[in-house]
């Protein structure tokens, strides 16, 4: 019997460029956009530091936002470039790239996100069909256009045990709980590495705290915790969506390197306990992904507050420095193929939402 071409697996990119400003992840997987059939290569293309500073200049949808959206697109066709290359596979090959693009504003209660990048470019650079936008139906119907990876999550973790939370750590922090009917909950717990890379950077001129060693030097401040705990955010229920620095109000700008480090560490941990408490039971087992997964002091903060197993999530064979890229590759053959890519309990939205928009690579 022949496939059928809208229901059958098809190999698609995903191209993730995340909070933390550091690079592009390119992954390849198979999926019909229901199930995972395989999990192929997977690249990143980190970003020089003055294209970081230009990316930064842009956050808030400031400054000249039409020439790092530009630039940011070439990287990604660069990162499609190796990808291909990698894995020995050719562009016409590939049903999909899904873009997920560079979030620079995020204020779902203002109906507002806005992620940049040029779709029809990156269709054209790489002769491969592009979907990008995949937030803004979600968030045009009421929803927090973000997090988006839940669906990808269940699909991924089908046969693992429930109650499952799989923990994003990049640079804003969110999570997936996954009940015992493959029911979803999920919303940004909090701060991740942001403020600790922007910390680090201030005070050592180092990018991030290889390790979570500075963390481990420092002493946390109970008062500055208690006072970044008292933000709004961390009371408000489930569904729920941060923006990069909304939480950046800088009360720890007296304290040491090391001690910032260890409070915004404690911060980072904290806010996931907190989150804990929204799900709708207590996971047995947090898998987590992501850059802060490498952070030792973050993981050992984990496992004493969480008291339930925490562990990388390579522990079941997935990849924590591609999941998200994965993600919007599984998202972008959903979107094509009409299928939802929120929920109302991971974004708030009142119905399953569809989302992405197309740009065919024949280009139109
Ligand atoms: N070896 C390491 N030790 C400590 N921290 C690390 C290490 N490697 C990466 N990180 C942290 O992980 C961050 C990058 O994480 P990741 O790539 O998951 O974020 P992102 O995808 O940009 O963010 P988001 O998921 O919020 O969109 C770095 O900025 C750094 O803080
Ligand atoms: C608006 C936006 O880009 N949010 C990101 C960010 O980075 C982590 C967290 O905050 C998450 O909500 C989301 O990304 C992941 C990939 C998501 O949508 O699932």
């Amino acid at each position: 019997m022949t496939p059928d071409p809208h229901t059958s697996p098809v190999l698609a990119i995903g191209l993730m460029s995340g909070t933390s400003l550091d690079g592009v992840d390119a992954a390849l997987i198979e999926t019909d956009g229901q199930r995972v059939r395989r999990l192929g290569h997977a690249v990143t293309v980190p970003y020089a530091p003055d294209f970081r500073e230009r990316l930064r200049a842009v956050l808030g949808d400031r400054g000249d936002v039409a020439g790092a959206a530009r630039e940011l697109t070439l990287r990604h066709g660069e990162a499609v470039g190796r990808l291909l290359d990698l894995a020995g596979v050719a562009a016409a090959d590939v049903a999909v790239v899904g873009f997920h693009g560079q979030t620079i504003l995020h204020r779902p209660a203002d109906r507002l996100t806005r992620q940049i990048g040029d779709g029809a470019l990156l269709a054209k650079l790489t002769g491969i069909t592009v979907v990008d936008d995949f937030r803004s139906a979600d968030v045009a119907a009421g929803g927090e256009g973000a997090p988006l990876v839940p669906v990808y999550h269940r699909a991924l973790a089908a046969g693992l045990e429930r109650p499952l939370a799989v923990l994003n750590i990049g640079g804003v922090a969110n999570v997936t709980w996954i009940g015992p009917d493959d029911d979803l909950v999920a919303f940004d717990t909090g701060p991740g590495n942001a403020l600790v890379d922007d910390w680090v950077m201030a005070t050592t001129g180092r990018p991030f705290d290889e390790g979570g060693s500075l963390a481990a030097a420092g002493r946390v401040d109970g008062d500055v915790l208690k006072r970044l705990l008292a933000h709004p955010y961390f009371t408000r229920p489930a569904p729920k969506s941060l923006d990069r620095d909304e939480l950046g109000r800088r009360e720890w700008a007296h304290l040491s390197p090391a001690d910032g480090a260890a409070t915004l560490a404690a911060f980072t941990v904290e806010a996931v306990a907190a989150g804990q408490d929204l799900c709708p039971a207590a996971p047995s087992r947090w898998l987590v992904g992501g850059g802060g997964r490498h952070n030792q002091v973050l993981l050992d903060g984990l496992r004493q507050r969480l008291g339930v197993p925490v562990e990388p999530v390579e522990a079941v064979g997935w990849d924590g420095d591609a999941l998200e890229a994965e993600a919007f590759a599984f998202l972008a053959v959903r979107s094509l193929r009409g299928l939802p890519l929120s929920l109302p309990r991971t974004t708030g939205v009142p119905q399953p939402m569809a989302g992405g928009r197309t740009w065919p690579a024949g280009g139109r």
